[in-house]
C-alpha cells in the first residue's frame, strides 16, 4: 500500500457509516433465452450470497442476466414493463433485507425493447431504473434494442450511485457527468467477452481513478454463440486499488467498501475543483 493511501485511510474514522458497505457480485453463466431457468440459477447463487457469514448489504447481477444476448428472439422474450423481473427482484430484496441491483433485463415498453437496470432497497421498494444509453454495435444491439435517453443516479442507502451498463464505460463523459451529479459509486452490469479483458479492467480502473469514486462491475462468465465471457467482476476503490476481483469461474465476488474514502481522496487531489470545463467543450 502506498504512503498516500495509508494517509487517506488513517484520516477516516469520524464519518457516519453508510448503509452500504458489504458488496456481493453474482458472477454466473447465463442460459440463452431461458428466463425461468436463469431465475432459478441466480436465486441459488443469491441465496448463497445472503447466507454467508458476511451477509452483503448490496447484491449486483450482470447485464441481461435472465435472457443473455438472445437478440433474435428478444422481442418475444422481453418482459412487458419489466413487471415479472421487478416482482422477482423486489421479493428477493424484501425477503432478505438486502439492496439488489438487478443487473439488467430486456424490458418491453410501448412496443420497444430496452436493456434496463432495476434497483431495489431492503424493503423491496424500487429505487429506480436505467436503460442502457450506448448500444453495442459489435453485438448488434442497435438492431434489436432501443437506447435509453437519460443518465440516472440513485439514492442507495444515503449514498448517491450512478448506473452504467457494459459498453457505457467506454464513454468517460457518462461516468464524469454522474460524478458531477453527486455519484460516489458507479455500478456497472456487463456481458463483456474475450479478447477485451484488458479493456474491461483498465476502463473500470480509469473511471474509478478519474472520478475518485468506487466502481463496482459485475460481468458474466460462459459462452454464447462465438462470445466467451471472462467474468473478472471487480470492486475498485476511489484510489484505483482493487478491493476484490473474480476469476473466470462461477461464484460470488465479495468486498467491503468505505464510502468516506471518496471524500478523502477528493480532498487529497481536488480534481473536481481543478477542472476547467469551459476548455473542454468542442
Ligand atoms: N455488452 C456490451 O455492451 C459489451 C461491451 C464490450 O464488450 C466492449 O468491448 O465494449
Amino acid at each position: 500500500m502506498t504512503d498516500q493511501k495509508i494517509n487517506l485511510l488513517t484520516n477516516s474514522s469520524f464519518e457516519r457509516k453508510a448503509d452500504i458497505s458489504r458488496i456481493a457480485l453474482v458472477q454466473s453463466d447465463i442460459i440463452l433465452g431461458e428466463p425461468k431457468k436463469n431465475r432459478e440459477k441466480f436465486e441459488r447463487l443469491m441465496e448463497q450470497a445472503v447466507s454467508s457469514a458476511e451477509k452483503p448489504d448490496l447484491i449486483v447481477l450482470p447485464e441481461l442476466w435472465n435472457t443473455g444476448y438472445a437478440l433474435q428472439t428478444i422481442d418475444k422474450l422481453a418482459d412487458p414493463e419489466g413487471e415479472e423481473s421487478r416482482t422477482w427482484l423486489s421479493t428477493f430484496a424484501k425477503r432478505h433485507g438486502v439492496y439488489v441491483v438487478g443487473g439488467s433485463v430486456a424490458e418491453k415498453r410501448s412496443g420497444k425493447v430496452y436493456n434496463t437496470m432495476l434497483l431495489f432497497n431492503r424493503l423491496g421498494e424500487e429505487l429506480g431504473s436505467y436503460s442502457k444509453i450506448h448500444l453495442f454495435r459489435l453485438m448488434e444491439e442497435e438492431k434489436h434494442l432501443t437506447p435509453g435517453d437519460q443518465k440516472v443516479t440513485f439514492d442507495l442507502g444515503g449514498v448517491t450511485a450512478g448506473a452504467a451498463i457494459c459498453y457505457d464505460i467506454r464513454f468517460p463523459e457518462l461516468a464524469r457527468s454522474l460524478a458531477l451529479k453527486g455519484a460516489k459509486l458507479l455500478i456497472v452490469a456487463a456481458e463483456w467477452p474475450h479478447p477485451r479483458l484488458h479493456h474491461w479492467r483498465t476502463l473500470l480502473m480509469a473511471r474509478a481513478i478519474e472520478n475518485q469514486m468506487y466502481v463496482i462491475g459485475c460481468n458474466r462468465i460462459g459462452t454464447s454463440g462465438s462470445d466467451s465471457f471472462f467474468g473478472h467482476s471487480m470492486i475498485i476503490d476511489p484510489w484505483g486499488e482493487i478491493v476484490a476481483e473474480g476469476g473466470e469461474e462461477e461464484g460470488i465476488i465479495s468486498g467491503e467498501i468505505d464510502l468516506s474514502l471518496v471524500d478523502r481522496v477528493r480532498n487529497q487531489i481536488p480534481v473536481f475543483t481543478d477542472r476547467r470545463p469551459s476548455l473542454y467543450e468542442l
